[in-house]
């Protein structure tokens, strides 16, 4: 956080006239209070970066101003200026968590280079907290990029060609593929890093309040307009902004963001000051912008600009080969967050999970592996762990659903046997699986064996000695 806005408050009318005249001369915005009462409501109201205290004001002292202002709002630096210079005027200042203390009269250079060494601080602070920030993103696992496939290959061959220039970037991709993931690999892997990175979904916001959200307030701007605020542009300065669902934007407001991406700056609604605006843009859309475009839908100019190095994303049942190791990477996620033991994915329910169709991509991969974890009993996931693709598969996928429920019973009955007493244990399963099929399928072509052994595709006479052995009565098929 920059030191930007500074509240003086003091009763006496000159150094609060001093005070502001110099601080604006510097470029910051001064809000002037005469007593600690009123400080406090301007406080509550506006909230600011540094604040000059007197310390013996009426109303609200200064110290017991500070106490509250610590308290309310802990980001704040405070300023304490006294007119006698008592060491315990100092040390209570201090030990009651002011940044600074002044003794009246000061010279305004002591107070430039209190602000100097604020400024500092925070500037630093601020890269520690994007620092820290970093590398919790690139250290947790929400952040890396799975998938080897060619299609993939090429998307990091122009992710790193494009991270260290501020070019813009469209992503596309259909949902769930992972635009955002990219954004922020891009954003991450830039000069940018330390920098903020500021995500907005365009179409998650009403269309009445994305213009305040992208270029934020002045006080007043609107009715309920009871705070200044910034925009997301401000937000993002010197970063990255990540404009999601970038084809659900109105028209209106389309215009407004080629005009500041050509200026390069901004300016509050209700202001009238220009703010100079450093942001790299990556959007991202799931929409075929060109022919929105076509359809007017969408500004071909601003198309043009955003659409600079376009990324696009394949859809998941495009790069089939990477949901082995996705699925093992969500396994992981999964054991991790849900704080279960290790579960691994067995052969069948891994080719079960290679021929569904992914319409929800990535996410609906790794919502299917996170609820499988969470509901299995089992160490190994089976198709049956899978009942949402299981019931949706059709035809030749058929044998992976009965898998699945043959698995549950055979497991159900398991349970309630003492294995070790049984000494035949595969013999006894593969009958019990057999007399039913042979049987189904008799009823179905009304005892035809030859027609049975065909479906079956068994050869005749290994079909008679089964009949025979399992006892089956043909002519009732049971
Ligand atoms: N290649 C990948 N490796 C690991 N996780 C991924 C990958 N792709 C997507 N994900 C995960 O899938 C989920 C959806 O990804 P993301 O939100 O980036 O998709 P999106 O394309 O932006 O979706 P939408 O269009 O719906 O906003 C996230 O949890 C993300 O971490």
């Amino acid at each position: 956080m920059a030191i930007k806005r500074i509240l003086v408050a003091d009763d006496e009318e000159s150094i609060r006239w001093v005070l502001s005249r110099a601080l604006k001369k510097k470029g910051f915005s001064v809000d002037l209070a005469e007593d600690g009462k009123q400080a406090l409501s301007m406080f509550r109201s506006n909230g600011y970066d540094l604040a000059v205290l007197d310390i013996k004001m009426p109303g609200i002292q200064g110290l017991d101003l500070l106490k509250q202002v610590q308290e309310e709002f802990p980001e704040t630096l405070v300023v304490i200026m006294t007119a006698e210079s008592t060491m315990e005027n100092a040390v209570m200042a201090m030990k009651n968590g002011a940044y600074d203390y002044l003794t009246k009269p000061f010279d305004l250079d002591a107070l430039d280079a209190i602000i100097l060494k604020a400024q500092k601080a925070a500037e630093v602070s601020d890269q520690i907290g994007h620092l820290k920030e970093e590398l919790q993103e690139q250290y947790s696992f929400g952040r890396s990029i799975i998938g080897n496939s060619q299609p993939m290959q090429e998307v990091y061959k122009t992710l790193g060609r494009v991270a260290n220039s501020d070019v813009t970037v469209l992503v596309t991709g259909e949902s769930g593929t992972g635009k955002e993931l990219i954004a922020r690999a891009i954003h991450f892997n830039s000069q940018r890093l330390g920098k903020p990175f500021v995500a907005i979904n365009c179409a998650a916001i009403p269309r009445e309040l994305l213009e305040n959200e992208l270029f934020g307030h002045e006080r007043g701007a609107f009715t309920g307009a009871t705070d200044r605020k910034a925009g997301k542009f401000e937000q993002a300065n010197g970063g990255t902004l990540f404009l999601d669902e970038i084809g659900d934007m109105p028209l209106e407001l389309q215009a407004k963001l080629l005009r500041v991406l050509q200026e390069k700056e901004i300016t509050r609604t209700g202001g009238s000051q220009t703010m100079q605006i450093d942001v790299r843009i990556v959007a991202a859309t799931n929409q075929n912008i060109a022919e929105l475009v076509e359809e007017k839908k969408f500004r071909e100019d601003l198309y043009y600009r955003l659409n600079v190095v376009p990324i696009s994303l394949p859809a998941l049942n495009q790069r089939k080969d990477d949901i082995p190791s996705l699925v093992e990477f969500f396994l992981k996620r999964s054991q991790e967050e849900l704080g279960v033991s290790a579960i691994e994915c067995s052969k069948e329910a891994l080719s079960l999970l290679k021929r569904h169709n992914w319409p929800g991509n990535v996410r609906e991969l790794e919502n299917v592996i996170k609820r499988a974890t969470l509901l299995s009993p089992n160490h190994i996931l089976m198709p049956s762990d899978f009942p949402g693709l299981l019931s949706n598969q059709s035809g030749k996928n058929q044998d992976e659903s009965l898998e699945g429920l043959v698995a549950r019973k055979l497991e159900n009955s398991l349970a309630q046997m003492d294995l070790q007493e049984l000494d035949n244990l595969y013999e006894m399963v593969l009958h019990q699986v057999e007399r039913p099929l042979i049987n189904i399928i008799l009823q179905q072509t009304r005892g035809n064996q030859v027609r049975t052994a065909e479906i079956l595709g068994i050869n005749r006479n290994t079909l008679r000695k089964k009949i025979k052995t399992l006892e089956i009565d043909v002519k009732r098929g049971s």
